[in-house]
């Protein structure tokens, strides 16, 4: 192994699809390559204790260093109608003044800095300490690509994205459908889509970008990314990084129900973090899983129309009681299949569930994390794409990589009616043989990736000796041993 005396401070914007690869990452920097790692949380009113809640839970692993930044309260600078991207982008401004502090106060002081993509503004203290900088996308390359290439579409492009017939073009990466574009771009008169074309720019100042994927996953996004048409800046593919499986005590009776069920018949099905569905589409999803007869776990939250990303502030850390589930279900529908499926309200050990022999298929809305849990585990997917860029992650996955099936029409764009709900569960459940080896292919090639000589092992050794050259170009006293 590796030594080094450099010391990573990590920034983490709120939400638990950012905290977990963050707090993932670290742990890898520390126990692999011997960094000594603190993580600066950023909490929102509702966030804050999400990440001593996970590190509580994850008992297996040496831990870095916490730091949770006090909530930062908003409500003062948006409206009911900001977007939940501005409202990111806005809460990782205003938590500068705390960042800058409890960097300037580190013992021993940082060498590096690794901030996620919404805590890129945070660069310039990053330069006021003459330190390198990392942007951490934890997503694909491709959607890496397009958001560093957004600016230049910005400036080629005139009118709405959306209502362009042809796709959207980024040297050396598949096009872009306008339908699939991230939420930031579907309205170029939004706040967010500043925002989000100002990320694109702060990225290509980073002295290099950390993505949670891997060579053979994406290889051709890679290429692009580094072929300096898109991007100058070096990019090191590290992933697949997974949360660990959640430990023994949680939800202990849908564990046991899981335990007594058949090999690879149960479908689960969750949104991730802040996914909610509208009223109409809950329904037709209760009936659609009812209709296909198969087995389920169901992570249920309540309705919310109109707005996909609706919990993303919401507390995700427990189930909220407040909610029954009796109350938007269709009638009698708990009753009528407490046999064959359970239904868990907002919340479920998601790790230990993916990773259960009796799990089949995942109904996921595609948010990176839920798909490399659900890949590292060689399970297939339902992809029911809502917002962000889980369009993109969508195409990836049935297009690229055959380990999903995919509703006619986005589900943002139209309910899924019933009888698709049937078809797609059915369908990756009974028919999924070709999509679950393509998946167990996956496995294996992350599962290599990661591996001491495998490629994303390696790309975080040559990250390690990269910011030390870096380090040492700086400030040569800063010289040390690796
Ligand atoms: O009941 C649940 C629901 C979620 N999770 C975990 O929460 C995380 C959710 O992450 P992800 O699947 O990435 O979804 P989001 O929370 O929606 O993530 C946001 O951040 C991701 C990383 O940038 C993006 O890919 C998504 O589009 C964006 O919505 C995963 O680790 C899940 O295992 C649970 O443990 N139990």
């Amino acid at each position: 192994m590796e030594t080094t005396n450099l010391h990573a401070a990590m920034l983490c914007s709120p939400g638990m699809g950012h905290l977990i690869p963050v707090l993932e990452l670290g742990k890898r920097l520390l126990t692999n390559h011997s960094l000594h790692v603190t993580i600066l949380v950023v909490t929102t009113p509702a966030s804050s204790g999400q990440a001593h809640l996970l590190l509580q839970t994850d008992t297996g692993s040496t831990q870095p260093n916490i730091i949770e930044l006090p909530p930062v309260d908003i409500s003062c600078l948006i409206t009911p109608t900001t977007k939940v991207v501005t409202q990111l982008c806005i809460i990782m401004r205003e938590a500068r003044p705390a960042i800058r502090s409890a960097l300037s106060n580190m013992d021993p002081q940082p060498t590096i800095f690794v901030a996620d993509h919404f805590g890129t503004e945070s660069f310039e203290i990053a330069e006021e300490l003459r330190i390198p900088k990392y942007t951490y996308v934890p997503s694909t390359a491709w959607f890496t690509a397009l958001t560093s290439y957004c600016p230049v579409l910005d400036k080629e492009i005139a009118g709405q994205y959306v209502d362009r017939t042809e796709t959207l073009r980024i040297p050396g990466c598949r096009p872009v459908r306008p339908e699939d574009v991230v939420d930031p771009m579907l309205d170029r008169t939004d706040q967010q889509y500043y925002e989000y074309l100002r990320i694109g720019v702060e990225f290509s100042l980073s002295d290099g970008i950390l993505l949670n994927t891997w060579e053979d996953l994406e290889r051709k996004s890679l290429e692009a990314l580094r072929g300096h048409e898109i991007l100058k800046t070096p990019v090191y593919a590290i992933g697949p990084f997974t949360k660990p499986v959640e430990p023994d005590g949680l939800n202990t009776e849908l564990l046991e129900w899981l335990e007594y069920q058949p090999g690879q018949s149960v479908i689960f099905v969750s949104f991730g973090s802040g996914g909610t569905l509208s009223a109409e589409q809950i329904t037709e999803l209760a009936w659609g899983l009812e209709l296909s007869q198969q087995r389920f776990i169901w992570v249920v939250r309540p309705p919310i129309d109109g707005h996909a990303d609706a919990a993303f502030f919401k507390s995700s850390d427990g189930p909220d009681d407040t909610h029954q589930e009796s109350n938007f279900l269709p009638d009698g529908f708990l009753a009528r299949t407490h046999k064959v499926g359970m239904v868990v309200p907002m919340w479920a050990p998601q790790m230990r569930i993916l990773t259960h022999p009796s799990v089949g298929g995942f109904l996921s809305h595609c948010g990176w994390n839920s798909t490399l849990e659900s890949l590292t585990n060689g399970v297939p997917i339902v992809a029911w794409p809502l917002y962000a860029e889980q369009r993109m992650n969508a195409v990836v996955l049935t297009e690229e990589l055959g380990v999903a099936l995919r509703t006619e029409v986005l589900p943002t764009k139209k309910v899924v009616g019933r009888r698709e709900v049937e078809k797609l569960v059915r369908g990756v459940l009974e028919g999924g043989k070709g999509m679950r080896e393509r998946a167990k292919e996956v496995r294996e090639s992350g599962k290599n990736a990661l591996r001491k000589g495998g490629s994303s092992y390696n790309s975080l050794c040559e990250l390690i000796r990269d910011c030390q050259n870096l380090l040492n170009s700086k400030d040569p006293s800063n010289s040390t041993n690796i």
